[in-house]
């Protein structure tokens, strides 16, 4: 093989036995997010009927910030990221994203935003082609810039093969990843995911993580929501539990876990939700499982 010199020199070098081998990944400095505010929400309330889902809440979120948004089942994640994606109202208080308030900027500021639904009904008749190329158009692209991207990020999502053909026999892992698609395509500034690798393999989570993170150093705001509390605790640059319809932590993992001696994400969201009787609800689920087979 013909390299070229320098080439051939650090081959060779790294073909050397080391004392001390360097290491396989230097850990990189968290960026820090930008001062300036993509996205704030001031005294947020919403109920639905006589439940009170969101009573106050208060955050905002900088420039190429990720935001792990966290919380129990039902806390009101959802209908947060649905209010600011003008999905739903009947709201109290204010959400303005890049700068307008959401209720008089009209419609156009949805051309920044990129959304994955945690459960979402794609078009099955359609091809991820005919999706794809809707939702471009949809959001402002022409059919051929919309197409010529969707192919390549097919392309590199490893399902260029499945690119015709009716997603009626899609696996959940092939369905995730055309949602995932078809919310970065137009290039948002603002990214809302709840629950994107979910059904993803382990090659396609990593690639994911790093897309986010590069996302991120590229200047895009990050809304990820999740159960995946390691993910969590790894990709935010800060994270936020909402608990009661209140925010009840806003911080970087560093600053949660000075509130916890346990230190893992999983043992402060328990400590902070009040949850500690998760030996004494199994023990009673097997329980109840017993002695139905017992009937039986
Ligand atoms: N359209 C609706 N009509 C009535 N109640 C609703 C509606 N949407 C949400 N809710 C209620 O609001 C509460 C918050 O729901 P939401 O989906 O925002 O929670 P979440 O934090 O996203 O939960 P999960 O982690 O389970 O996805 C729940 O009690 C839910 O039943």
């Amino acid at each position: 093989m013909n390299l070229q010199p320098e080439l051939q020199t650090a081959l060779d070098q790294a073909q050397q036995p080391s004392i001390q081998p360097a290491p396989l990944h230097v850990p990189q400095p968290t960026p820090k997010p930008s001062a300036q505010t993509v996205l704030a929400l001031k005294n947020l309330k919403m109920s639905f009927g006589a439940k009170e889902v969101l009573r106050g809440v208060d955050l905002e979120a900088g420039r190429g910030e990720i935001i792990g948004y966290i919380g129990p089942n039902g806390a009101g994640k959802s209908t947060t990221v649905k209010i600011m994606l003008g999905l739903i109202e009947g709201y109290s208080g204010t959400v303005e994203i890049l700068g307008e308030d959401i209720r008089t900027s009209g419609v156009s500021y949805k051309r920044h935003i990129g959304y994955v639904p945690e459960t979402a009904d794609l078009y099955d008749n359609l091809t991820p082609r005919e999706y794809l190329t809707f939702v471009g158009e949809l959001y402002g692209m022409s059919f051929e810039d919309a197409d010529r991207k969707a192919e390549a990020l097919v392309t590199l999502f490893g399902i260029k093969d499945v690119y015709h053909s009716r997603m009626t026999s899609f696996s959940k892992g092939m369905r995730q990843k055309v949602l995932l698609i078809a919310s970065i395509l137009h290039d948002p500034d603002i990214l809302f995911l709840d629950e994107p690798l979910s059904g993803l393999d382990a090659n396609s989570v990593m690639v994911v993580k790093e897309l986010l993170e590069a996302l991120a150093k590229a200047g895009k705001t990050i809304f990820y929501s999740s159960h995946i509390m390691d993910v969590v605790e790894k990709i935010s640059h800060r994270i936020v539990l909402l608990d009661g319809g209140h925010i009840v932590a806003n911080g970087t993992f560093e600053d949660l876990k000075d509130l916890n001696h346990e230190g893992s994400l999983e043992a402060i969201f328990n400590q902070l939700t009040g949850f500690d009787t998760q030996s004494e609800t199994a023990r009673q689920i097997l329980q109840v499982i017993r002695g139905v087979n017992r009937d039986e």
